[in-house]
């Protein structure tokens, strides 16, 4: 069982274009609507690889409706704590021409102070026993950058608690020795505010973290150049896999989402999990959204996948 939690889910609307031009009038060849947020997505993927996953979330009152019908279109079992506002629309333009997709992300729903400890209360009680649970994405405004140190602390069952996420909240819950954290290299970069300039200064910088705080495992993940898994006991390379991109929103909670699968369905081998988890964040990127990618599809990008050991 893997619980996500995330607390600013989105509508991700995707306009595909021919080319974006800047300052002119553009015309959406194809466009789209789906739930996300990175917990949702994560579950997304589990769910068609079969895996038995719950989704904790947070819904604005104002498009409850709308947002509900999304979520079960997409086909996952989610519980979810009512607030006031709308759950926001984070728009995904995808140019077809330069290969680029521009992410515009709303900041969402306000949350007043008073309700902060009814909904950790809210998400800590409706956690079930889990092998993983996740902790995804941004926060709303007026959610404190701790939130996911309090979740973890108030849990009661042992667990592995995923963290994916930026800023002072990734940093936050370094002391709370997540099993796996997985910013990206920028993410990794901006929280510790270093320049990462090379595959050795990745895995030193890592493993000074892994030593100092009891992180198990870290995977940083660097869009087209692959990723890193590092841990004490092992540290390994994805490479990456040259296709043609269409979005690349979600690559990262493909890549999450397959390296779970991949521990919990070959017996926590990390060399295998990785394979996994880079063919969903590869074929992530070859699909105008990640609910197209199917669990065959993904079984056979699995074998094009090198893995090196560092
Ligand atoms: N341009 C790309 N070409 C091939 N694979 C990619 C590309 N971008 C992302 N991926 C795959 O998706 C994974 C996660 O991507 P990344 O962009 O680093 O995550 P995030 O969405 O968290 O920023 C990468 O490790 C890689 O396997
Ligand atoms: O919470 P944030 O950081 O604003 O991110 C939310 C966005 O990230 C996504 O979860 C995609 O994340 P990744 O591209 O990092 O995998 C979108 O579905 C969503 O719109």
């Amino acid at each position: 069982m893997i619980t996500t939690v995330t607390l600013n889910p989105a509508i991700d609307k995707t306009l595909i274009l021919n080319e974006l031009n800047l300052g002119k009038v553009n015309r959406v060849l194809r466009s789209r609507e789906n739930i996300g947020g990175k917990g949702i997505n994560v579950s997304k993927i589990l769910s068609k690889l079969d895996d038995a996953t719950s989704a904790i979330t947070i819904l604005g009152r104002d498009n409850l409706g709308y947002v509900k019908k999304l979520l079960n279109k997409a086909n996952i079992d989610s519980i979810y704590y009512e607030v006031e506002g709308l759950t926001r629309t984070n728009t995904k333009v995808v140019d077809l021409k330069n290969n680029i997709t521009t992410d515009i992300n709303e900041i969402g729903f306000e949350i007043e102070q008073a309700i902060i400890p009814d909904i950790v209360e809210f998400i800590v009680s409706n956690l079930i026993k889990s092998d993983f649970i996740v902790l995804s994405g941004s926060l709303p405004k007026g959610v404190p950058s701790d939130i996911y140190s309090k979740i973890i602390e108030n849990t009661k069952f042992n667990t592995k608690f995923v963290v994916d996420t930026e800023e002072e909240q990734l940093i936050s819950v370094f002391k709370n020795s997540p099993y796996l954290i997985k910013p990206n290299i920028h993410e990794l970069e901006d929280a510790l505010n270093i320049e990462l300039n090379s595959i050795e200064k990745i895995v030193t910088t890592c493993l000074d973290l892994i030593y100092r705080y009891g992180i198990e495992n870290i995977l940083v993940s660097m869009g087209g150049d692959g990723s890193i898994l590092v841990s004490k006991e092992i540290v390994l390379k994805a490479e990456p896999v040259k296709v043609e991109l269409r979005s690349t929103v979600g690559a990262g909670d493909s890549l999450v989402a397959g390296f779970i699968h991949g521990m919990l369905n070959y017996n926590m081998d990390k060399h295998k999990a990785l394979k996994f988890g880079s063919a969903c964040g590869t074929l992530a990127v070859s699909k105008d959204s990640i609910d197209d990618l199917t669990k065959m599809d993904i079984q056979d990008m699995a074998e094009s996948i090198i893995i090196k050991q560092l």
